[in-house]
């Protein structure tokens, strides 16, 4: 099913709006991550797709139908939640099957229907046993399932993966993936885990300052952010910026064409710092002091000095002895011109 803002915005204190004028489209069947920072409006955009929040203006479809005013019931929502939610004194089988329970499905036809989640999210071997006595990753395809019972038109998970230790997080993020392509169920999921977001999702929407920064696929986030804030937060290393005005005097200014001219910050990834001239890379450099290296087994790190600004780099290259002067090249895909209001205008 598809998941349709329109012109939505929603105000905890009035006059104040926690989410401003979201527009946007989740295509049915997809996988989207709601991504940001702690305070973004993850959570908060996800209960208005529940319906467990109600927007101060705008209306929210489901395909064709406004469900705007319609309770979460209504709207047929499979929940998944961070702290999974069981029924401790049910087993497996009966926790998965409790909301067809509710729902006065027969119980020989509610048990099979168990049974067949329980085969689809891997915990087939564990229908007896008490929830209690499961791992957490366990645990937690038992409330997916359970969230698939009624055959929801969407599932929505709100960070399912952060109890999780890191391999399990990893295990399960990869399984989730594959239970939504075996379901092909739309599936909403919220995260603040840029790396979750990148692995599982077929589309990103990143939230911030009660705004949609970026909604893309996960690599062009990465490749051409559309501002400075979504340059900063996606990638594992720090993006380095400074005035563009330090390029003025350097003979990389002609090598960046038009959009130099309106610029007023550059951005440049760490890993995208490089010592060797190649076709990826401006022809131009600029003279750099190295202040520190290290290797850390096969990736070094450096910090550079740029007229009087600190400037990291990350990669495979090797080290150089401190305090000497080298020439840096800034390879093209990891270098970002932002006007004054932080928008990318690189390739404007
Ligand atoms: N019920 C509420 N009443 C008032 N303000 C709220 C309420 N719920 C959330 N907020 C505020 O709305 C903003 C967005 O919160 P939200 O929980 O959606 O962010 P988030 O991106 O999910 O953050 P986190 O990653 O910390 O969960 C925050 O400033 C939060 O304090």
């Amino acid at each position: 099913m598809q998941v349709r803002f329109s012109h939505v915005s929603l105000a905890f204190t009035p006059g104040k709006d926690t989410l401003h004028d979201l527009n946007f489209t989740i295509n049915d069947g997809e996988l989207v991550c709601l991504l940001g920072p702690s305070g973004g409006g993850k959570s908060t955009t996800l209960n208005l797709i529940s319906g467990l929040l109600v927007p101060t203006n705008g209306q929210i479809f489901f395909d064709e139908q406004d469900v705007t005013n319609l309770s979460p019931l209504e709207r047929k929502i499979g929940m998944v939640f961070q702290n999974y939610s069981l029924y401790p004194h049910l087993n497996v089988e009966n926790n998965i099957a409790f909301p067809l329970k509710i729902a006065h499905w027969p119980k020989e036809k509610r048990l099979a229907r168990a049974a067949e989640l329980a085969k689809l999210v891997h915990v087939d071997d564990q229908l007896k046993k008490s929830v209690n006595e499961l791992s957490g990753g366990q645990q937690q395809r038992v409330a997916i399932a359970r969230a698939l019972a009624k055959d929801p038109n969407i599932l929505l998970l709100d960070e399912p993966l952060s109890n999780l230790d890191a391999r399990l997080r990893m295990e399960m993020r990869d399984e989730i993936r594959r239970i939504q392509q075996e379901t092909k169920i739309t599936t909403i999921f919220v995260t603040h885990d840029q790396s979750e977001a990148m692995h599982i999702s077929d589309s990103v929407m990143v939230l911030h300052a009660a705004q949609i920064q970026q909604y893309s696929k996960p690599n062009e986030l990465y490749d051409h952010p559309a501002n400075e804030f979504v340059a900063s937060f996606i990638g594992d290393n720090p993006l380095n910026t400074f005035d563009r005005a330090l390029l003025d005097d350097t003979a990389l200014r002609a090598d960046l064409g038009p959009a130099y001219d309106q610029a007023s910050q550059v951005g440049v990834r760490a890993e995208n710092m490089v010592l060797t001239k190649s076709e990826e890379t401006f022809p131009h450099g600029i003279k750099c002091k190295l202040l520190k290296s290290h290797r850390y087994g096969l990736i070094s790190t450096r910090l550079y000095s740029f007229k009087g600004v600190e400037l990291d780099a990350t990669g495979l290259t090797e080290i150089h002895s401190t305090d000497e002067e080298v020439e840096v090249f800034f390879q093209k895909r990891g270098f970002f011109l932002f006007d004054e209001a932080g928008r990318n205008i690189t390739n404007d």
